[in-house]
């Protein structure tokens, strides 16, 4: 079933024009790949998507509700996480679970939250302050606290930095369950190499568009294939 569908979006900051009518659809299961220079507009788009930025034209809908009217429903139904976790230093993994739990009105066990905390490989760190943790150790607990509401919508933003190679095949692992289960994943990456272990359909973003990626460098890009 089609998750989410966003035809001809536009978006800019002052006179800078940065989206110019991108078009995407992603179904249940599905993850899509983003890719493009920097400044191209990944980052933007998944904002967008996050509904942290009001397109300035265009058409975005989740589950077939209209986001751009309901954006609550949204933000009901995903998670980003960007270059920032938006962790609180002071609290452990456990507090920081359990205070997102709270925001969203959901009472897991501690059990649960400890079942979390282990499959992100933060076991023995789980009554710490996340404050001393390293870039690696936050990624995995912002990660950890999006496996908590397995959202139908989950948008990563470089997922990849700051994991080192076990983390990132940790990461594939996690993310191939989360798209069993019917999750549908949007991820911007510079490294088509670590994503390539999980399976994707990739699209470059360039001048403002998304076009389908071609699968050998070698290989003609089919400009006109929609994604
Ligand atoms: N808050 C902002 N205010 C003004 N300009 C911005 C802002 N955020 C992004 N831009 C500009 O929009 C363009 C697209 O940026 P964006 O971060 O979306 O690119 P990106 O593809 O994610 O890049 P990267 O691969 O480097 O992360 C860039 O030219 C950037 O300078």
């Amino acid at each position: 079933m089609v998750r989410l569908q966003v035809q001809g979006i536009h978006y800019g900051f002052g006179r800078q024009k940065v989206l110019n009518g991108v078009d995407l659809q992603a179904a249940e299961g599905e993850c899509v790949a983003l890719f493009g220079d920097n400044g191209a507009g990944k980052s933007t788009l998944l904002s967008i998507l996050a509904t942290r930025y009001k397109p300035h034209k265009g058409a975005y809908l989740l589950n077939g509700t209209d986001v751009l009217k309901q954006g609550e429903y949204a933000r009901e139904n995903l998670i980003f996480i960007g270059h920032h976790t938006h962790l609180y230093g002071h609290l452990s993994p456990m507090e920081n679970l359990r205070f997102s739990a709270d925001l969203r009105g959901l009472r897991p066990s501690d059990k649960a939250l400890r079942k979390i905390i282990d499959e992100v490989g933060l076991g023995r760190f789980a009554h710490r302050p996340a404050k001393g943790f390293s870039a690696g150790m936050r990624k995995r607990l912002a990660l950890g606290r999006a496996l908590l509401f397995h959202p139908a919508l989950l948008l990563l933003d470089e997922p990849y930095s700051a994991l080192d190679s076990k983390g990132v095949a940790w990461l594939n692992r996690l993310l191939a369950s989360y798209l069993e289960h019917g999750g549908t994943l949007i991820l911007a990456s510079h490294d088509p190499e670590r994503v390539a272990a999980l399976p994707n359909r990739a699209v470059r973003m360039t001048g403002g568009k998304l076009i389908a990626e071609s699968k050998h460098a070698d290989d003609p890009v089919e400009e006109t294939q929609p994604c």
